[in-house]
């Protein structure tokens, strides 16, 4: 006779550093064993290695490169087939922030390949066994870009807004069984991916960024409290809501069937 597994497992991509990193030390303070995913061997090892002494759990470094289709599939490997994976951290993400006109090919390419193709394709990958299971989480990172964009961020909040669409989606479909999403929208936050971007962590307005850890702390605590829908740095809640009817009426407005009368087609 088999016995369900007592185990339980986080997936957390781009744990090398920043946001990635913070997760899969919070998560394994909650008792999650680890698959740790990025391309820096160094770094993941040596997290999973600091992560299993101080919390006493078990951490795996996988060495993948998320652009490339062969990297992606064995991640999804594991997302159908662990039956121990509980959750899966879409975290993984580059920015170039650059006017998409100048941007070259790869920039764009390399983009939307990481932060909409493998989220996408992680995601699709494990909410057939979460669905099966009836249970587990993704914890899908968006960015506050993915509402706002600027000359210098066509391409990256373009990427963002579709994950802030698909997981919203997503959240619907899956209302009724017992598997969650929860989208993550953080403003700022001081990590490389500043520097990697073109614009330097040095240069933003330092009252505005927030740090790793108090932004995955304030997330988890968002989730802790039933949101599907987390701003960490945004102080009023209503904003959101606000955000929300002003949207949904817009797209009501769009159900007429015929042209505005500003337009005077007769
Ligand atoms: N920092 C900020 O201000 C904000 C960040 N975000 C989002 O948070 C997420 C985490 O970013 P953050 O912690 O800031 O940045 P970091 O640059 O610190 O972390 C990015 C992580 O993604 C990994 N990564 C990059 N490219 C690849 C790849 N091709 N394949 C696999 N892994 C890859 C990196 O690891 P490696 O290089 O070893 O592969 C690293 O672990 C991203 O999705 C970002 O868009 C959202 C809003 C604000
Ligand atoms: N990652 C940041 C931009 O590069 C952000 O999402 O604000």
């Amino acid at each position: 006779m088999t016995h369900p597994s007592s185990k339980k497992v986080a997936i957390v991509t781009g744990a090398s550093s920043g946001i990635g990193a913070i997760y899969a030390d919070r998560l394994a303070a909650r008792g999650y064993d680890l698959i740790l995913v990025a391309r820096r061997a160094d770094r993941l090892e040596a997290l999973a290695a600091q992560v299993s002494k101080a919390h006493g759990i078990k951490a795996e470094a996988i060495v993948a490169d998320l652009t490339k289709d062969q990297d992606v599939a064995r991640i999804e490997t594991i997302l159908a087939t662990n039956g121990d994976v509980q959750i899966l951290v879409n975290n993984a993400g580059l920015a170039r922030l650059a006017p998409a006109a100048q941007m070259g090919a790869d920039d764009v390419g390399s983009q939307i390949a990481l932060n909409i193709t493998a989220l996408t394709r992680l995601t699709q990958a494990a909410v057939p066994a979460f669905v099966a299971r009836n249970q587990g989480l993704i914890i899908n990172i968006a960015s506050a870009l993915a509402v706002h964009s600027l000359p210098i961020s066509a391409i990256y909040s373009g990427t963002k807004a579709f994950v802030l669409q698909y997981s919203r989606g997503l959240q619907q479909e899956l209302a009724e069984t017992g598997v969650k999403v929860q989208l993550l929208l953080p403003a700022s936050t001081a990590t490389e991916i500043w520097d990697l971007s073109g614009v330097p962590l040095a240069a933003l307005n330092q009252e505005t960024l927030m740090t790793t850890e108090h932004m995955v702390d304030a997330a988890l605590a968002g989730l802790d409290q039933g949101e599907t829908i987390t701003w960490p740095s945004v102080a009023d809640a209503s904003l959101w809501d606000k955000y929300e009817a002003a949207r949904s009426a817009l797209f009501a407005g769009t159900q007429a069937g015929k042209p505005a009368p500003r337009y005077k087609i007769v």
